[in-house]
């Protein structure tokens, strides 16, 4: 196990990058704790498979360097770097058995018998596969399959990290939950930093302690999930995390006091120096129909059982709120009012608001 830093990374995979917008990675200063469970979360594109790779060595950076507990790595290959890594498709021999394949990333590093078969079913244990240790492969379905290509990235203990490049993607989805609620479980007995590469947020949550969330080749926060659900560094955090994700409302900035369609809002805390586009970020859960406030027409009303998600507009605005209890009707006219202790103001999409006394 290792600590892994990343130092000024950056990657284009042109031949000859200009601008920031010739790299598939800006710049990645990072740090993944020993031990840690991590989730690498963003859209389709954003470097994701990109900065795996570059752990991995399976590419190597323009720029910067990649140190593990220390020592540089940057330009060592693949097999030198101690890693293993589980893909989106399960890679798995047909021929052998289970048990063969559990048992081939040990064999193949002269791990004695003994252990290797202590280790093969304190894993097939884990992932509920032990009655399929004498199959073979080939007969599994792929659900089995992507299990036993996890075992396969799990069962050696002495690597430096697992990484899991959207590993559900095969998976059904009844029991996707399973599974990503047994990846933690997994996580939390054998304590080998994990990094989960995923667009979907819910796997990054449920999985993660830290969620690093990128967009567009950069890091734009990395937190707890309840940290990003709450404090939202960048609108864009705000937007993909979430359902619905955050209102995010075009504001006024005067006298140190914010406002959204002619109203002042109250906010978390003071705004910090500084001018550009601001915006009003609240989550719908945190927006509450009242008597007073910003005046809105309900456009669209979902019943969700034990709530509805109101959608109104103010403007040229949409707000949704998360209404418990009776709901208004679509047309009707209503006042909206936010949790000031939740409401941030963001300056060209970054937080400008500081936490303390609403304001
Ligand atoms: N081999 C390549 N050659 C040129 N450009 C590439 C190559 N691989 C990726 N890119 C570009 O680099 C950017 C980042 O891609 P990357 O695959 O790392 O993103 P991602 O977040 O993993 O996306 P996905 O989830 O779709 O795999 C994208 O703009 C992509 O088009």
């Amino acid at each position: 196990m290792a600590k892994i830093t990343l130092e000024k990374l950056r990657h284009s995979y042109m031949a000859d990058p200009k601008g920031p917008e010739d790299y598939a990675l800006k710049e990645i200063d990072l740090d993944w704790e020993n031990g840690g469970a991590y989730a690498l979360l963003g859209p389709s594109g954003c470097g994701k498979s990109t900065l795996l790779n570059i752990i991995s060595g399976l590419l190597y950076p323009t720029e910067g360097r990649i140190l593990f507990d220390g020592n540089d790595v940057t330009q060592l290959p693949p097999d030198k770097r101690n890693i293993a890594q589980v893909f989106q498709f399960p890679v798995i021999y047909d021929t052998m058995t289970v048990y063969d394949n559990l048992a081939f990333p040990l064999r193949n590093r002269g791990v004695d018998e003994g252990h290797v078969k202590a280790r093969v079913e304190e894993i097939a244990a884990m992932l509920e596969v032990t009655e399929m240790l004498s199959v073979r492969a080939a007969h599994l379905t792929a659900d089995n399959k992507q299990k036993i290509s996890m075992g396969r990235g799990l069962v050696r203990d002495d690597v430096n990290v697992i990484m899991f490049d959207e590993p559900l993607t095969v998976i059904d989805p009844h029991l996707k939950w399973k599974l990503r609620s047994k990846l933690k479980e997994l996580h939390q007995r054998v304590r080998v930093t994990m990094i989960y590469v995923t667009h979907d947020q819910t796997e990054a949550l449920t999985f993660a302690d830290q969620v690093v969330v990128m967009q567009e080749g950069e890091v734009v926060q990395i937190g707890t999930p309840v940290e990003l659900f709450e404090r939202p560094a960048h609108t864009f955090v705000g937007h993909f995390i979430g359902s619905p994700g955050m209102n995010v409302l075009p504001a006024e900035v005067r006298d140190g006091a914010a406002f959204f369609a002619g109203q002042r809002i109250v906010l978390e805390g003071t705004i910090s120096a500084g001018s550009g586009r601001h915006e009003i970020g609240v989550r719908p859960e945190f927006v509450a129909l009242s008597e007073a406030g910003v005046p809105a027409t309900v456009r669209k009303v979902m019943d969700l059982g034990r709530h509805s998600v109101v959608e109104a507009v103010a403007g040229d605005a949409r707000i949704s709120a998360v209404v418990e209890g009776a709901a208004p009707g679509q047309g009707d006219t209503v006042h909206l009012s936010f949790k000031p202790e939740q409401t941030r103001l963001y300056r060209d999409g970054w937080i400008a608001s500081e936490k303390g006394r609403a304001a």
